[in-house]
Parts: structure tokens; C-alpha cells; sequence
């Protein structure tokens, strides 16, 4: 990890010796210095009301994605429009654009990135870029670069500016050798994806931070997400959100895990929920950092028959991915959360019949059910 350990030995030296015994934690120090470089889209942030200065000030990286839209529209509710900033490398769409502050951000680019965090007083920071399953596999290096030299980056920027931070792992984090049914907090994790070797990293260099350097570091272990206004990032659970926008345009589906395949699933407001409810949670409550969250488990057969109540002729025909397939069996089939529903007050609101007709209801099924009749 390129620490300046000279300077880290500098300050932990000029600490003992000052005799203060205040047992102040050291953080890491990459380097002191000021970036010449200002972040020119960001000058209309600095002026926050008072009201709005009362709550955290948020940056969501990554958030372009599935879930950093929905993740932002949820904060802003809570803690003012101008006090969550979205960020991401790809170009936002109008929409998105104009819905609240976005900036820029490239992970990758550790000043960059400081730059942000200290000109915007960045004090909670939602880390969500990653490269996810099957697309991790199609391209190695790129997700060792984000996955785990972005996520050093981000872990010691939230250090130095003392941010609480929370990273999200995955079901992907375990593997075959893992128990699969239930799956426990505390257990082997052996994973044989590049996605989950980098979120097991991740669990355990957040861990290592908050024990070593007092790192507010917050994980929930997510299942696969279901969204219907955002699309999914290239992972293996990909296929329970493909499969509703295919009933209502096509009525036809080909799914590409075997029909008996059972991976935990969580509809998207439940997972933004409990992301909130985790950072809000008083440090106290927290015996643990990093938590399973569970809601329902099913198959791509049961998620079928359930969307064919609402859809009845559609078709599903299967086309196995060998690559999905094979990372979908060594993943969790149910999810144990127990300790997150007793430290935290954890609760889901969605099972399979809610999500389904959720859904439905979002992506207008009418209009197909109307056609077909
Ligand atoms: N969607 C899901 O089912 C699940 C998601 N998660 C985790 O939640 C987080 C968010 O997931 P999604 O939104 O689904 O992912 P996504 O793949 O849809 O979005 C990831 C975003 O990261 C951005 N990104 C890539 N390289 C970057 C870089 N160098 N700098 C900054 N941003 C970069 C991409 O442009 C993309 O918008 C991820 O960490 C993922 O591992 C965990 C379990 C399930
Ligand atoms: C469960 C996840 O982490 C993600 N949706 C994937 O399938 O890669």
C-alpha cells in the first residue's frame, strides 16, 4: 500500500513523545500536499444553507449504476438536495444531471478524488464503483484496478478526512466451500471470482481500518438487487431483472441459469433502506461491520411462474451460460441475517409476490396484458 511510512512513523513518534496519552488513533498519510488542480464544476456547492449544513455531506461514487441513482434520490430526501453529490466516469443523463449536484470522479485518481472530499466537506462517502460479477470476469486487470486499488484510494482518503464509510459486498464474497444454505455471517470465504476475492478484500481492509486507525467503515453484504427504472451492471443475477422487461416487450424470455438455480434476491428499496438504516445506526448498536441482509430467495423456475400471473403467456426457454452458471453455484442459495435484524432492527419489506407486482407496476405490464387479450 503506498502509505508515506516515514511520515506516518513522524506523527506516531511526535504523538508518543508529546506525552499527551490521549490515545488519538493514527491514520494512514499517503502524502501531504495541496493539489494545484481545482475541480471547476463543483464551485456551486460551496455555498450550503445552515439548515442543510446539519446533516452529512454525502458522495456517492459509482453512481451512475443500478443502484447510486436511487441511493442519491433517497439521501436528498433525507438530507437536502445539495448535500448529496452523485459522481461517476460516464456521462450522466439529463435527467439525472438535473435532479442534483454530479461531479466527476475517477477512483482511480487518488487527488482527484481528495480534491472532491476537501473542497465539498465530504463527510459520509458511499462507495459504489466496482466492475461486478460477469463483467469481472471478462476483464481481470480492469477489476483488480477498481475493485481493489480504487478501493485504497477511497479507504485512505476516508481515513485521512475522517468520513464514515460505507462499501457494499455481495453474496459473490462467498464460494463453493462456503455453507450455502443458510449462509452465516461468520464463515470460509473462499470465492473464485475476481468480484468476490475484491469484496472479501474489501470487508477485510474495512475491518482492519476501524480496528487499526478508527475508520467508520459500515458493509452490508447485498443479494442480488431488482430495479426496474435503473439496469444492472453485467452480474450473474442480472437475469431476475432482464426477465421483466422481456415479458412486457417480447412476452418471450431465455434465461441463462438453469431453471433450479437458487440465489438470494432483494428488491432495491429494501437494499437502499437498509444501506441508510446501517450508516444512521449509533455505533453502539454495530457488533459487527460487516452484515448479511437477506429478504427472499427463489429460482429462475419460481420467479417465472410468479411473473406469469401477472404475464401468463409468457415464454421461458433456457440457455445456460457456463460462466454464470458456474458463479451462481458456488454462491449463497439463502442468506442468514440474523445479526443484522437483531443489532440494527433490520426488516425487509418485499417478498417475491410484493416485488413481482411492484415491478409490474413500475414497467407497465398493462399495456402487454391489453395487447395479448
Ligand atoms: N446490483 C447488485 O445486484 C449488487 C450490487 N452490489 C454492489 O453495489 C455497488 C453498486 O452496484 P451497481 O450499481 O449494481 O453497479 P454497476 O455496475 O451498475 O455500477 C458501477 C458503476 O461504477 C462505475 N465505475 C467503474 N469504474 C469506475 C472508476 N474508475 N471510477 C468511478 N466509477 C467507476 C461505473 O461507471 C458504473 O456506473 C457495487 O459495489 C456492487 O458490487 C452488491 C451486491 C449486489
Ligand atoms: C450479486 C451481485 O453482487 C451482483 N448482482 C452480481 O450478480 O454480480
Amino acid at each position: 500500500m503506498p502509505i508515506v511510512k516515514n511520515v506516518s512513523r513522524a506523527v506516531s513518534q511526535l504523538l508518543q513523545s508529546s506525552g499527551c496519552g490521549c490515545g488519538v488513533s493514527i491514520v494512514p498519510v499517503r502524502c501531504i500536499g495541496v493539489s494545484p488542480r481545482q475541480v471547476a464544476s463543483d464551485a456551486s456547492f460551496h455555498s450550503v444553507s445552515f439548515a442543510e449544513s446539519d446533516h452529512p455531506r454525502v458522495l456517492i461514487t459509482g453512481g451512475l449504476g443500478q443502484l447510486g441513482v436511487g441511493l442519491a434520490k433517497l439521501l436528498r430526501k433525507r438530507f437536502g438536495k445539495n448535500n448529496v453529490i452523485l459522481s461517476d466516469i460516464r456521462k450522466p443523463a439529463d435527467n439525472v444531471f438535473y435532479s442534483g449536484p454530479f461531479i466527476y470522479a475517477d477512483i482511480l485518481d487518488y487527488k482527484n478524488l481528495r480534491e472532491i472530499v476537501v473542497n465539498n466537506r465530504i463527510s459520509w462517502l458511499f462507495h459504489y464503483s466496482a466492475l461486478l460479477s460477469a463483467v469481472g470476469e471478462a476483464n481481470v486487470p480492469l477489476a483488480r484496478a477498481v475493485n481493489i486499488t480504487g478501493l485504497h484510494n477511497v479507504l485512505d482518503i476516508a481515513s485521512e478526512h475522517n468520513l464514515r464509510l460505507f462499501v457494499p459486498s455481495t453474496i459473490g464474497a462467498f464460494g463453493p466451500t462456503s455453507p450455502r444454505d443458510p449462509t452465516p455471517d461468520l464463515c470460509i470465504q473462499r470465492p473464485r471470482t475476481i468480484y468476490g476475492v475484491s469484496k472479501v478484500h474489501a470487508e477485510l481492509m474495512g475491518e482492519y481500518y476501524h480496528y487499526r486507525y478508527g475508520l467508520d467503515f459500515r458493509c452490508l453484504r447485498y443479494p442480488g438487487i431488482i430495479s426496474a427504472d435503473s439496469q444492472p451492471g453485467g452480474g450473474t443475477t442480472d437475469y431476475a431483472v432482464q426477465i421483466f422487461h422481456d415479458a412486457i416487450k417480447t412476452g418471450k424470455f431465455q434465461c441463462n441459469l438453469k431453471p433450479d438455480t437458487r440465489l438470494p434476491m432483494m428488491y432495491i428499496d429494501d437494499c437502499l433502506k437498509a444501506t441508510l438504516e446501517v450508516m444512521e445506526a449509533p455505533a453502539e448498536a454495530l457488533s459487527m461491520r460487516t452484515y448479511n441482509i437477506s429478504a427472499m430467495s427463489f429460482t429462475p423456475e419460481e420467479l417465472a411462474q410468479e411473473v406469469q400471473k401477472h404475464v401468463p403467456e409468457l415464454q421461458v426457454t433456457y440457455n445456460v451460460d457456463g460462466v454464470r452458471q458456474a458463479i451462481a453455484d458456488s454462491w449463497p442459495m439463502n442468506f442468514d441475517d440474523t445479526n443484522a435484524r437483531r443489532d440494527w432492527g433490520w426488516k425487509h419489506d418485499y417478498d417475491l409476490p410484493e416485488l413481482v407486482t411492484t415491478m409490474f407496476s413500475f414497467l407497465g405490464s398493462d399495456s402487454r396484458i391489453a395487447q395479448a387479450n
